[in-house]
């Protein structure tokens, strides 16, 4: 596979329906009156179904800003940013929740509950989704921890597993429930190496055989070659 880093912005068309992502011209702005500050400038970004997209950027660049707005965890000031074709400029309190419902996050630190075992940690993926008895959750989640190779430790508490182990439940905790997107902050920071990789490629096979897209944000370079595409910020602008 060559890796280059490409536009960011591809072949952004408007109201593009495949896109999962459709960011346009977005800006974004922290503070108020004389300390406010612009950290996003003019963004385009276009994730398509399936993809799986690798962002790099110096510390501030405002990576993370970006993935909250995508995310729905942070309210969009200006510009357009479609999640699945619905805007959300303006998006109401539901809309955003209809928007945390389809994705699953990935974070440096695995944010495990660490009062619960390994499956109760992946049925919490699902329990936001809301409606499904008890025992599908519990049979869903069994899957997703054999998935990543956890079949056998459900029954362990976050205490019991080593960090690319606990860092694996958070992963089947976000694919649980078939998210249309994955947002991973940071996912191998906390790892050695070689667990490192095995996050990730686990992420990249899980996500190919569900369909689901991935924005994964990352100063490791041992794991670029699991990108489709990688893109880079500097300074709030995409290089
Ligand atoms: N809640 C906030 N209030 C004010 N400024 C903020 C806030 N969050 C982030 N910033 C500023 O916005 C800019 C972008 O930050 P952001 O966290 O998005 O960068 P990043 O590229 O994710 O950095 P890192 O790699 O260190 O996580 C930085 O200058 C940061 O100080």
């Amino acid at each position: 596979m060559s890796l280059t880093v490409s536009p960011a912005s591809q072949t952004l068309t408007q109201g593009d329906s495949t896109a999962t992502i459709a960011v346009q011209q977005v800006n974004h702005y922290f503070g108020k009156g004389d300390l406010r500050k612009q950290v996003l400038f003019d963004l385009n970004l276009r994730l398509d179904k399936g993809e799986v997209v690798i962002m790099t950027g110096p510390s501030g660049s405002g990576k993370t800003t970006l993935l909250t707005l995508i995310g729905g965890l942070r309210s969009l000031q200006s510009g357009s940013l479609r999640f699945l074709g619905q805007e959300l400029l303006d998006a109401n309190g539901a809309q955003l929740r209809w928007v945390r419902r389809q994705v699953g996050y990935i974070f440096q630190a695995h944010n495990l509950h660490n009062s619960l075992t390994a499956l109760q940690n992946v049925v919490m993926g699902l329990e936001v989704q809301g409606g499904l008895p008890v025992a599908v959750m519990a049979e869903r989640a069994q899957q997703a921890l054999a998935d990543v190779g956890l079949g056998d430790r459900g029954h362990s508490y976050p205490s019991q597993l080593s960090g690319g182990q606990k860092q694996r439940v958070a992963i089947a905790r976000a694919l649980v429930s078939h998210p249309a997107l994955v947002l991973a902050d940071e996912p191998t920071a906390a790892l050695d190496s070689k667990s490192g990789r095995e996050v990730v490629t686990i992420m990249q096979t899980l996500a190919r055989e569900q369909g689901c897209t991935i924005l994964l944000v990352t100063h490791d370079n041992r794991i670029l070659d699991v990108a489709d595409r990688i893109v880079s910020m500097e300074d709030g602008r995409f290089l």
